[in-house]
């Protein structure tokens, strides 16, 4: 039981997503004024590491996922500028992004990164983390959709990650699949393979209402980086919610430093009211949390599904059980055309 943990005096450092995970909840229609406002209330509520970044990162403006109204550069020195404690951080995935955007994503003032590979993929990363050490920047290797390689498998995959200059190595369950004993096994296998000075993180996804009970659990086995959104802002059923994640660190006695009543109003008088649909747990994010599917794939899945007629439940379950990965979004469109034309729905459909 998580109330019989003993936690107290434990620190936690909260990274907050709600401006780069959110994105995707907000079809990646967030303006600057939004993200310095947002940004500058996160600074004010102690909150260290600020992300800011198209959904799918530096490089992420494209047909496939989506274009930003703005430039990650123009987002990044935007709210860059504004912040008084705040570090703003980026998310690269090697290929999307390349070298020259880390540097400008540097230049223009972002301090900290994720460099996110698939979990069974971190040898895409070294030239990435590298160079991110080497600027001095705070340096996080994302092992995403997590649950699809066993302990073992993380603990070889974060080691790489290590060897190539990280700091700290995520478990990230991209998918909301993962039980708590999940995450403390694959927390607890990278612990005891990874130096002592390496830290440890945990990003969540609440489509099976587990986004707090897997962060604490993480936490219990030896994390001490927890990645989280205002309200839950993010993709699927959202993020493990910032202020509630602090309420409950409050009530165990982890210090997070961060102010929860802010947070609070926030959540309430910021951040619910700019969503364009409730990001919350639904049949839709349920399904990607209990077929293990990326949580980005939801409104891709919601929108293939009015176009060819054909429930978005069906077609993530499809998409889970053949095991797509991120940057694989266009299989969404082809596995939604090939249902219906199994269901014979496809002939009245202009294509
Ligand atoms: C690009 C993805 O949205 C990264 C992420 O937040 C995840 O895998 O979860
Ligand atoms: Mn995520």
């Amino acid at each position: 039981m998580i109330a019989d943990i003993n936690l107290k005096g434990r620190k936690v450092v909260i990274h907050d997503m709600s401006l780069r995970d959110g994105m995707h909840a907000k079809r990646e229609q967030i303006s600057v004024e939004q993200m310095v406002q947002i940004a500058t209330a996160l600074d004010a509520a102690g909150v260290p590491y600020i992300q800011v970044t198209h959904g799918a990162g530096l490089g992420g403006n494209s047909l496939q996922h989506g274009f930003a109204p703005h430039s990650n550069e123009d987002y990044i020195s935007a709210v860059a500028g504004k912040m008084k404690q705040a570090k703003v951080s980026v998310l690269l995935i090697p290929g999307l992004g390349t070298m020259k955007e880390l540097q400008s994503a540097y230049d223009a003032g972002a301090r900290a990164v994720h460099v996110a590979t698939h979990c069974t993929e971190a040898d895409t990363s070294p030239q990435h983390i590298a160079f991110c050490r080497k600027l001095g920047m705070d340096t996080n290797g994302f092992l995403m959709m997590a649950h699809l390689n066993t302990a073992e498998g993380l603990a070889k995959q974060g080691k790489l990650m290590e060897s190539y200059g990280a700091n700290t190595v995520y478990i990230t369950d991209s998918a909301g699949y993962m039980l708590p004993g999940d995450v403390k096994d694959r927390v607890a296998a990278l612990r005891a393979v990874l130096n002592p000075e390496t830290e440890i993180g945990f990003h969540g996804h609440h489509n099976m209402g587990m986004g707090i009970a897997n962060s604490i659990a993480a936490i219990e086995a030896g994390a001490t980086r927890i990645d989280t959104s205002v309200a839950g802002l993010g993709a699927g059923a959202g993020n493990t919610p910032t202020e509630v994640f602090v309420a409950v660190c409050e009530r165990m006695g982890i210090v997070t430093g961060c102010d929860l009543f802010q947070l609070m109003d926030m959540a309430e008088d910021m951040i619910v009211p700019m969503m364009e649909h409730m990001v919350r747990v639904d049949r839709a994010s349920l399904t990607l949390g209990f077929a293990g599917v990326y949580s980005t794939f939801l409104l891709h899945a919601k929108r293939a599904g009015e176009r060819f007629g054909i429930p978005a439940r069906d077609i993530l379950v499809e998409l889970g059980r053949k095991k797509m990965i991120g940057g694989q979004e266009d299989m969404i469109v082809d596995t939604a055309m090939t249902m219906a034309k199994e269901r014979g729905l496809l002939k009245e459909i202009a294509v």
